[in-house]
């Protein structure tokens, strides 16, 4: 029998440290490669864009009326302007007027030359090819300069940005086609577990369905991962050992789920240990506690802990902002709001909790949270119910029903 020293409570590092290690260790990726506009969504740009053109090339009407020379027309007076031509969208008038003369002109149509006025046709009264403008008309109404949204050269998004619809209509109306953005990573992902089946086949005694790998499908959805699923490992030392160090050869990240912990059959920690470095493992969270954090040759590792939720709060509180890092991405930070909790949460000091709740908003728009359910940390049905953590601060020792408490929405960042 050997000693064994069991790690305690004190080893924990806290959720900033943690974080703050990863900031500092974690560099973005250089390499980039050129995207056509309808691929480049949610892609990050690497470069900044200047624009080639004005936006919108010419002047062009922004109501349906009359284009007119406002020069023409005595201030403040009543008149009558002859209609010699209509300026469409897509087909401009073209020939020239003479005073008192006017351009039936529709919304998008380029003004022609000579007008400097756009009236609108519910202000007017038509008497055969004439029209009569009102004693209140107003003169240099709806017209859009060139440019007014977006002049010649000037810097249409700046880098790095993830390119949203809007970003990708911009680009479009400058007329981008070709969009240069960070290249995807390369992630590749396993569960550990002698007692996981893969979907489609049955369960003997004391197996489960691994249900961690549709989770981490799942959140690592994103159009700039290139991701991997390397199956299921066995809590076999070696057969982890070969499965990292291949692995590693072939992603830029590798995250696992289970074994992470003290048992005798979590080989995660002292397997990174003998394959890379490992940069931190266990952490003041809850639930998550078992966090390994490190490197294998190039490729980063993050082996999380085996309970579904605490994959959950795991990747998304340290693997997705490590991912965006490393991406290039500019940094996010979740959305924390300051709200009623209409439940007593209970909780012992010493880690951080992320707690599962419900927000809702009430009809006058005031914001309550409530507990989900349960909060054991495999407990998957409450989580799915969820659309919220409740956060508590390391030192907290609960709170009563009524107290307020910080909350961060699932899926909204800053
Ligand atoms: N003596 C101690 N025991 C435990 C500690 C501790 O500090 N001292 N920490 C606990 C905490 S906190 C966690 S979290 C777990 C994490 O342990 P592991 O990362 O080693 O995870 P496993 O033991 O492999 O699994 C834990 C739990 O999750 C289930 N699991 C694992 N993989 C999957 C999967 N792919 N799909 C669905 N469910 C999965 C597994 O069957 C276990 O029930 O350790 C505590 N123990
Ligand atoms: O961190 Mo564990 O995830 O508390 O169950």
């Amino acid at each position: 029998m050997t000693n064994i020293c069991y790690p305690n409570k004190h080893d924990l590092l806290s959720v900033e440290q943690a974080l703050s290690e990863i900031r500092h260790a974690i560099k973005a990726i250089t390499e980039q490669e050129l995207v056509a506009l309808p691929q480049a969504l949610g892609r990050i740009l690497a470069d900044c864009i200047s624009s080639p053109i004005d936006i919108p090339p010419q002047r062009t009407a922004a109501m349906d009326g009359y284009a007119f020379a406002a020069g023409d027309l005595a201030d403040g007076r009543q008149a009558e302007l002859q209609v010699i031509g209509i300026a469409w969208a897509g087909k401009p008038f073209l020939a020239q007027q003479a005073q008192g003369q006017c351009v039936r002109i529709f919304t998008g149509a380029v003004v022609p030359d000579f007008a400097d006025s756009v009236i609108a046709q519910e202000q007017i009264e038509i008497n055969g090819d004439t029209v009569s403008l009102p004693p209140d008309w107003q003169p240099y109404k709806n017209i859009r300069a060139a440019g007014s949204d977006v002049k010649q050269y000037e810097e249409l998004i700046t880098a790095p940005k993830k390119l949203s619809a809007s970003d990708l209509s911009l680009l479009a109306a400058a007329g981008v086609e070709q969009i240069s953005v960070k290249r995807k990573l390369r992630i590749g992902f396993f569960s550990t577990g002698d007692e996981l089946v893969p979907l489609g086949e049955p369960l003997a005694i004391g197996q489960i369905y691994d249900s961690n790998r549709y989770l981490l499908a799942g959140l690592l959805s994103d159009p700039n991962h290139k991701v991997s699923d390397l199956g299921i490992v066995p809590d076999d030392q070696l057969k982890l050992e070969q499965t990292l160090k291949n692995a590693a050869q072939q992603h830029d990240v590798i995250i696992s789920t289970g074994g992470a912990s003290v048992g005798d059959a979590d080989f995660v920690k002292q397997t990174l240990e003998k394959c890379g470095q490992v940069n931190f493992w266990k952490l003041a969270i809850k639930p998550g506690k078992p966090l390994a954090f490190g490197k294998i040759g190039d490729c980063w590792f993050f082996g999380l802990p085996g309970n579904p939720v605490a994959v959950l709060v795991t990747y998304e509180k340290f693997v997705k902002p490590a991912l965006e890092q490393l991406a290039g991405a500019p940094p996010t930070q979740a959305l924390r709001l300051r709200v009623r909790c209409d439940s007593r949460l209970k909780k012992s000091p010493g880690r951080q909790e992320y707690q599962r709740g419900i927000l809702c908003q009430s009809a006058d728009g005031e914001l309550a949270v409530r507990l989900a359910g349960q909060q054991d940390s495999h407990q998957l049905k409450v989580a799915s119910q969820s659309n919220c953590f409740i956060v508590l601060d390391a030192e907290s020792s609960g709170i009563d029903a009524g107290e307020i408490v910080s909350v961060e929405p699932f899926s909204a960042v800053l």
